[in-house]
């Protein structure tokens, strides 16, 4: 690769980090609504133009200063790397040069901004976080730069709806779109690469496991990661509106998400893959009850993660526990609740649960009960939600960290000798902002 970090940039990025993030909700991010103007999204690119680079800034940062060792690993560097580019690309993109008449306009406040959409802009705590859970920015002092401080940028900001915008403002959208784009295809290996790091610091250093310290510098890495994602990933459809033809959608968020289609396409896939993995003619059978009219506004994708990951999980241990010839195995039963301030799924299975000393294993990352981990190249696994059978012991941590993310939690119950439960909390109040770092 030719690409190379100055003392420049790197000088930058420090400053950067100095920064605070600014956390956004679900309910802020879908205030876009299906086909936000020109200058609304404008606006919304002026936010992330400084928000992302803070966030990428804090992750080099954290990156560098990983402990005994682990910043040195080959692949750790390889994505403090890609961090550091794409804090690059976003920060040298060139800005259109607007007149006052221009940067007027896009400042005022919209005729129609009511009361409600006030109150959208305010994020509310996040019930799933303990308070500094995921801030690893010890470093993160106000810098006297020229980041405006962080109450004074806004993630959303209706502009007049008017079609007149000068044409530098549409291209510069498109520019600054193109840009995310690029840079999300380069953090896709991400998870893998990290993975792959941890690896080979484990390997050098005869560890076993990996401690506290690692493991928490890995929460907040991979939520980090989940919360950049989403921005860029909104932010992207929701320019690309030709794609936008759905009434119910806003960017990736769906704000009529049916839980019901959801778990009945996760629950084909998941017992797809198990009788595809253990040559089954059957894989164990699924139950589902939940009311067919459930709907809520979140990510479809995030959910369909989380679903197919446990479902995964219950399927692999029902099957291992009664073993893979026999022709009738348990049903593992799916029960989704209506709450007023949470959807909750129940994933009970019977295989055979998990003995009590392992419960906190099963939230550490590279905890694994399969025997030869698969390879982890990190080309190997490109898409986010793709996944094999089982293997990297990765599964239960991060759907944990997706549900956290919009507010909800994901916990587990067990009886060893007889099954498993899982429950997966969807906060449906979506003010909640994000876990941040
Ligand atoms: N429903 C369950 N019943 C019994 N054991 C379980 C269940 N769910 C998880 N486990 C145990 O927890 C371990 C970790 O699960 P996790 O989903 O994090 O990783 P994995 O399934 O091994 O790999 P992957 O990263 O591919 O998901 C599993 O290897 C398994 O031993």
């Amino acid at each position: 690769m030719s690409w190379k970090k100055s003392d420049k940039l790197m000088d930058t990025i420090k400053h950067y980090s100095g920064f605070p993030a600014t956390g956004v909700s679900l309910r802020q991010m879908v205030q876009f609504g299906e086909s936000p103007s020109t200058g609304t999204l404008f606006r919304a690119s002026q936010f992330l133009s400084e928000e992302l680079p803070i966030r990428l800034a804090h992750r080099v940062q954290e990156l560098s200063n990983l402990p005994d060792g682990l910043n040195e690993m080959p692949s750790i560097k390889r994505v403090q790397d890609w961090y550091a580019q794409s804090f690059e690309e976003i920060t040298t993109l060139p800005r259109p040069i607007l007149s006052k008449e221009i940067r007027d306009r896009l400042t005022a406040p919209a005729r129609h901004q009511t009361k409600q959409s006030r109150i959208l802009t305010e994020a509310t705590h996040n019930p799933s976080v303990r308070e500094g859970q995921y801030t690893s920015s010890p470093w993160a002092t106000n810098g006297n730069g020229d980041l405006k401080k962080a109450s004074a940028r806004r993630y959303f900001a209706t502009v007049e709806d008017s079609t007149d915008w000068p044409p530098e403002l549409h291209d510069y959208n498109q520019r600054f779109s193109q840009t995310l784009n690029q840079i999300k295809r380069r953090h896709d290996g991400v998870v893998t690469t990290v993975a792959q790091g941890i690896l080979e610091w484990k390997r050098r250093r005869q560890r076993m496991q990996i401690d506290n310290n690692i493991q928490s510098f890995l929460d907040r890495f991979y939520m980090s990661r989940i919360g950049i994602r989403m921005l860029i990933g909104q932010h992207i459809a929701l320019t690309d509106q030709s794609h936008n033809k759905d009434p119910t959608y806003v960017g990736i968020i769906c704000t009529k998400t049916n839980v019901r289609d959801l778990a009945e396409e996760a629950i084909e896939n998941a017992r797809f893959v198990c009788e595809d993995h253990y040559g089954l003619f059957d894989a164990p059978k699924v139950q589902l009850v939940c009311p067919p009219n459930l709907n809520f506004m979140y990510v479809p994708g995030h959910l369909s993660h989380m679903l197919f990951e446990t479902l995964k999980n219950s399927l692999r241990a029902v099957v291992e526990t009664h073993g893979q010839d026999k022709e009738d195995f348990p049903v593992t039963k799916v029960v989704v609740a209506e709450g007023k301030e949470d959807i909750t799924i129940k994933i009970s299975d019977e295989g055979g649960g998990i003995p009590r000393s392992a419960i906190p294993l099963v939230w550490t990352y590279m905890y694994t009960t399969v025997d030869a981990t698969p390879s982890l190249d990190p080309d190997f696994d490109k898409s986010d939600f793709k996944a094999p059978m089982a293997g990297f012991g990765y599964g239960l941590p991060i759907s944990r960290l997706y549900a956290r993310y919009f507010g909800g939690d994901l916990k587990l119950i067990s009886m060893e000798g007889y099954g498993t439960d899982v429950y997966l909390h969807l906060n449906r109040l979506s003010s909640s902002s994000e876990p941040l770092q």
